[in-house]
């Protein structure tokens, strides 16, 4: 049986949204987040179409959203193996995958993007959308630490444009942070909350302040890591057990830079660090610069601060 078609389902001429209710979701780019997203909203019984540059990726992204499901299975039908095959059969079925976003996006409901957290990219991306999309698609996306309001001024449907922030990785992070900007009506705001709620999230309601509310805690703490071992205060392997045993995190700072990817790291804080350079928080860290010009993301790139098989 084929997990996943790659036919873009061209029955719809259009989005057709009832009643604000996301039902056909489509998500641009098939990397950790885009793949961990598509899993969740399919298996929720929602119609899903996966976006990336090549089928290779795509792929990729097949394969660990089957290793992410079987996982779940694991858990959910310890003692049903056939049941959870079967789910994890149905939930495969309301995935397709492509590499044309214009065409994937004439049925969505919603676009979500998830592709790499640059400004310039995300805003070509959703400025070639805009005009291929029907009228009434949502556009949301699922960036860091970059303005939702900068990357909707790329678009001419402010009023259908949000934030929807999941975190990593995304089948066991419960939150999801929901953010409006001056310009989203209320309408568009409750169906991302909705949508959130349907996909067995809890959602936060979130300004669109830099890195909303986790990332703006979360990510100077982890920066704040790696320039405590910069000066020689404490070795990674110290700081990431200390933090886990002392503080109760499930992964200590270098642990969760490395799962996060350390050039997602890098694009969130030299962008804050670009708007407010005087800020401490976002001062930058040599160490970290070093690992991504050598191409060492992290856990996704297979070496970090940590290697990985
Ligand atoms: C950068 C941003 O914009 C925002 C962000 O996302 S910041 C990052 C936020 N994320 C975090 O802080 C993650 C912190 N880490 C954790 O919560 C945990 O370490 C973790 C859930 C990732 C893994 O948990 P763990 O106990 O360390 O490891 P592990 O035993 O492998 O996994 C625990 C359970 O989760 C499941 N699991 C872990 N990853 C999974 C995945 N990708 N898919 C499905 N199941 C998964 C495992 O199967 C396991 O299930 P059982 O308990 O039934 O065996
Ligand atoms: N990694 C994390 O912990 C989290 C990341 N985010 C955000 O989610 C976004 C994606 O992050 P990750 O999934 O970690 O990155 P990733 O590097 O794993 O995946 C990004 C994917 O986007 C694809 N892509 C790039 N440009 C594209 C385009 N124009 N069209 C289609 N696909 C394109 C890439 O090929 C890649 O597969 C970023 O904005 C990031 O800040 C949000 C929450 C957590």
């Amino acid at each position: 049986m084929a997990f996943f078609t790659h036919q873009i389902r061209r029955g719809f001429s259009s989005s057709i949204i009832k009643n604000g209710v996301i039902k056909n979701v489509t998500i641009i780019g098939g990397g950790q987040m885009g793949a961990g997203i598509a899993q969740v909203a399919a298996s929720t019984g929602h119609t899903v179409t996966l976006v990336d540059t090549s089928e290779d990726i795509l792929k990729k992204s097949r394969k660990g959203i089957e290793g992410s499901l079987k996982r779940v299975v694991k858990k959910k039908f310890a003692d049903k193996p056939e049941a959870g095959e079967e789910f994890i059969q149905n939930v495969l079925q309301n995935v397709s995958i492509s590499t044309d976003a214009g065409a994937s996006v004439q049925a969505a409901d919603l676009l979500l993007e998830a592709i790499v957290e640059n400004l310039k990219v995300k805003q070509d991306l959703f400025g070639h959308l805009d005009e291929l999309a029907p009228a009434n698609t949502i556009f949301a996306s699922n960036t860091s630490s970059l303005p939702i309001t900068d990357i909707a001024g790329s678009t001419s449907r402010l009023d259908r444009f949000g934030g929807l922030h999941f975190f990593n990785p995304v089948p066991m992070m419960k939150l999801v942070e929901v953010v409006g900007t001056s310009t989203t009506s209320q309408e568009t705001f409750d169906s991302l909350l909705n949508f959130s709620k349907a996909l067995g999230k809890t959602p936060v309601s979130c300004k669109d302040t830099p890195g909303f509310i986790v990332n703006r805690l979360l990510v100077p703490y982890m920066m704040e890591a790696l320039r405590l071992h910069e000066r020689g205060h404490g070795s990674k392997e110290d700081i990431d057990i200390a933090m886990k045993l002392g503080a109760g995190y499930p992964m200590g700072p270098f642990e969760l830079c490395d799962y996060v990817g350390l050039d997602t790291v890098k694009f969130i804080i030299d962008g804050w660090s670009a708007k407010d350079p005087h800020n401490p928080l976002f001062a930058s860290s040599e160490l970290l610069n070093k690992l991504v010009a050598e191409g060492k993301y992290g856990k996704k790139t297979g070496e970090g601060f940590y290697k990985y098989k």
